[in-house]
């Protein structure tokens, strides 16, 4: 592509010819992060402490401190995220290639599905019958998930019972597939994990994390505004923060709509 053809494309995003639209929840310390079995870890809460605001702390500045988990709001999962990815180079996100940051996306609609069952599981027959309709996934694609699940507010967001949360996601034989026969970029979710709810009843356990990561894969959670895409066409910048060594961040994920 010549220099001609990127400013040509940075016009046509000044001018509104190319939409863009912000897939990115508000990092609150009241949105709500993933809630682990007691006998683990847990992510920390996001924490803003105000330094100054034009103040005697500060008289002509604001700024705050930050305090979060790399995997709270809307984040990014890298190889190193999970043990199947603990080996393969370039696995965090200070280290993986920054062209993996700019990809294309196919959404898929399961949101009437996960209306009726919060339970929801995307099957390889779910997919297959995408692509009978938008033609198969190429390689190098996110695939975002849309469930409507982000338009459920924040109190209900994590839908926690007695036996955990219970949330839409994808079986283990969809995501083998998904990552080694159609060798996507990603997963994109809706819900706080890019996993189901009761993906730790599956097998194996947590069936995005094992097999994207595994692959040396994507995860990115917590989106909104998946009803604002085409089912193809969108491409989606997702850098996540150069956090050293880091197994995945918080970030702004954007996605850039040709106008109809
Ligand atoms: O990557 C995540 O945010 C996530 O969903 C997760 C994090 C840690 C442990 C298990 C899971 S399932
Ligand atoms: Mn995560």
């Amino acid at each position: 592509m010549d220099s001609n053809n990127l400013t040509q494309f940075a016009g046509a995003i000044a001018s509104g010819a190319v939409r863009v639209v912000d897939l990115t929840f508000t990092l609150s310390p009241d949105f709500p992060v993933i809630v682990l079995p007691p006998e683990f870890g847990q992510a920390a809460p996001v924490r803003i402490q105000r330094i100054s605001l034009y103040d005697a702390a500060g008289p002509a500045w604001y700024w705050n401190n930050l305090t979060f988990g790399e995997h709270t709001g809307t984040h990014f999962d890298a190889p190193i995220h999970w043990f199947t990815g603990k080996d393969l180079p370039n696995n965090s996100v200070d280290t993986l290639p920054v062209r993996d940051m700019i990809a294309p996306a196919c959404v898929i609609d399961c949101s009437a599905e996960a209306a009726q069952n919060p339970d929801f599981l995307l099957t390889i027959p779910v997919v297959e019958a995408w692509e009978n309709r938008h033609g198969r996934i190429p390689e190098r694609h996110w695939v975002l998930l849309r469930t409507d699940w982000s338009k459920k507010g924040w109190r209900d967001y994590a839908n926690l019972k007695d036996d955990g949360a219970h949330t839409p996601g994808p079986d283990a034989a969809v995501m083998r597939w998904l990552v080694e026969e159609r060798g996507i970029i990603g997963l994109g979710t809706e819900t706080i994990g890019t996993d189901a709810g009761q993906a730790g009843h599956l097998d194996p356990p947590y069936p995005a994390h094992h097999f994207l990561h595994g692959g040396g894969r994507y995860g990115l959670q917590c989106l909104c505004n998946l009803d604002q895409l085409p089912a193809t066409g969108a491409v989606i910048i997702a850098a996540p923060l150069k956090i050293q060594n880091g197994s995945g961040s918080p970030l702004r994920v954007l996605a850039l709509v040709p106008a109809a």
